[in-house]
């Protein structure tokens, strides 16, 4: 029933139509004053929707019925989009994806960093990924529940904790369609369970790698530790006799708490000890990179093609130049760079990653590229006795960069800055720290992740006080 004429409270019904899709994902609609965030919404839709929490200016609504369908409407392509956590956007015709990504991020940085709507390639819409489907190359799956009961999948919609079993998933390749079900079909024959901190039980991530470029396939099983072992050694020989793709199975173990896909400790490794996957820039150069059990990559091979590429187009760099790429990872951007510069210097946390990016350069006969474990959260996380800077790279986790490294940015004051980030509001936040010497003069996002609310954002930063 609709109640247009008397104040809303919670649990009133409402029609309302979807304007716009906010940052995250929600759909956006006026009504009397408020704003009205509706989850799993479409743009366009007039919706029969029901107040859940009211506040002065804004309320949450929950969805009943669609009463007038969007043309931004699409057919959802599996069949657990609803229930299963990964995907928001299945129902959104792709071209209106990349749309409303291009508007959120850009409106994202005009309110928190006060960039102007003029700046080149605000208000564009986010480059679509050249593959919709079937574009990632790599999966991490949860495990929950024990015997007949255990599952293998993602996180179910809205729940931290509940797994949904999804058999497969669209968004890797075909030939590795088959893998999540028949790690839940052995596993749940195991005398093992899910692993609960501090109740017990043995299996904790599933990891699918995959090569765009050669079609290999890697399998990571994360566990936690255990006197014996006895059941992987039957996992990994069912896997590799199914799977003919399959050059590397590895098994580790992980104490630590946080329930993320990372091996703690390498018990075991079957095959070759990574997986190569190649991407090419721009003039057809191809660019190598070794990917072992741990270490970072994008996931999105075709898009990483196109986020360096924009990288490097926008630094458009001097061949003289001295380029830092600071949040390196296993050297993704700077090595797309290393042949237009005189020198790349990477710093990253991690040693392991450090060491994956200096074999990257082995294997690309990159001479020019030199590689720093550094923590860039420390004062000195930067040597002084460096060569100067004449371009940073960022690429920041998601909490953006830590004040020390803004301010050695600003008192190294290189010409330029490319910024990368997935999150546009630490980027709106740092561009304002940064503002004292430096400008957004560019701006751009690539779509890593068609169908979920995630963006990446690329921003140039031109020095603008050169004394
Ligand atoms: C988004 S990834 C960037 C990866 C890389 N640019 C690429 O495309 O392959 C962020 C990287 O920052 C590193 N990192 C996180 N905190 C750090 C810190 N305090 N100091 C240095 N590196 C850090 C992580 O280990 C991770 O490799």
């Amino acid at each position: 029933m609709t109640n247009e004429n008397n104040a809303l409270a919670k649990g009133s019904t409402i029609e309302i139509e979807i304007e716009s899709l906010a940052f995250g994902g929600q759909g956006i609609a006026r009504h009397e004053g408020l704003t009205i965030f509706v989850d799993n919404a479409v743009p366009g839709q007039v919706l029969s929707c029901e107040i859940t929490k009211l506040k002065k200016r804004f309320a949450f609504a929950k969805r009943l019925e669609v009463v007038t369908h969007s043309k931004e409407e699409a057919t959802p392509f599996c069949e657990h989009f609803g229930t299963c956590g990964g995907c928001l956007h299945q129902d959104i015709d792709y071209k209106s994806q990349t749309y409303w990504k291009g508007r959120q991020v850009s409106d994202t940085l005009a309110r928190i960093g006060k960039i102007s709507q003029e700046t080149e390639g605000m208000g564009k819409d986010t480059l679509g990924s050249p593959l919709e489907t079937g574009y990632r190359n790599r999966m991490n799956f949860s495990f929950q529940g024990y015997g007949d009961e255990l599952t293998v999948g993602f996180k179910k919609r809205g729940s931290e904790t509940e797994v949904v079993s999804v058999g497969t998933c669209p968004l890797l390749p075909e030939s590795c369609k088959n893998i999540p079900a028949m790690v839940q079909s052995y596993c749940s024959k195991s005398k093992y369970g899910t692993y609960r901190h501090g109740k017990g039980g043995y299996w904790r991530k599933l990891v699918v790698r995959v090569s765009h470029e050669s079609g290999k396939i890697m399998i990571h099983v994360i566990t936690a530790p255990s006197k014996t072992h006895s059941a992987i050694k039957g996992l990994e020989e069912l896997l590799f006799a199914e799977i003919p793709d399959l050059k590397t199975f590895a098994h580790s173990t992980r104490i630590g708490r946080p329930d993320i896909a990372a091996g703690e400790r390498l018990i075991s490794l079957k095959g070759e000890p990574f997986i190569t996957e190649t991407l090419k820039k721009s003039d057809g150069t191809p660019v190598s990179y070794k990917i072992s059990p741990n270490a970072f990559f994008q996931t999105n091979s075709a898009g990483a093609e196109v986020l360096f590429q924009n990288c490097l187009d926008m630094a458009a760099p001097a061949a003289s130049d001295v380029v830092y790429d600071l949040f390196c990872g296993s050297g993704g951007i700077g090595m797309f760079m290393a042949s237009s510069v005189k020198k790349v210097i990477g710093f990253e946390l991690s040693k392991e990653t450090v060491l994956s990016a200096r074999e990257n350069a082995e294997l690309n006969k990159i001479e020019n590229c030199q590689y720093i474990t550094a923590n860039l959260a420390d004062k000195d996380g930067i040597p002084v006795e460096l060569p100067k800077p004449d371009v940073i790279v960022l690429d920041p986790p998601r909490s953006g960069v830590p004040a020390p490294t803004l301010a050695r940015i600003l008192s190294m004051a290189p010409e330029k800055i490319i910024y990368v980030s997935c999150n546009p509001s630490t980027l709106a936040r740092d561009a304002e720290r940064l503002e004292g010497k430096y400008t957004l003069t560019k701006f751009s996002s690539v779509d890593m992740f068609p169908h979920t609310a995630h963006i990446e954002c690329i921003a140039l930063l031109t020095r603008h006080d050169k004394s």
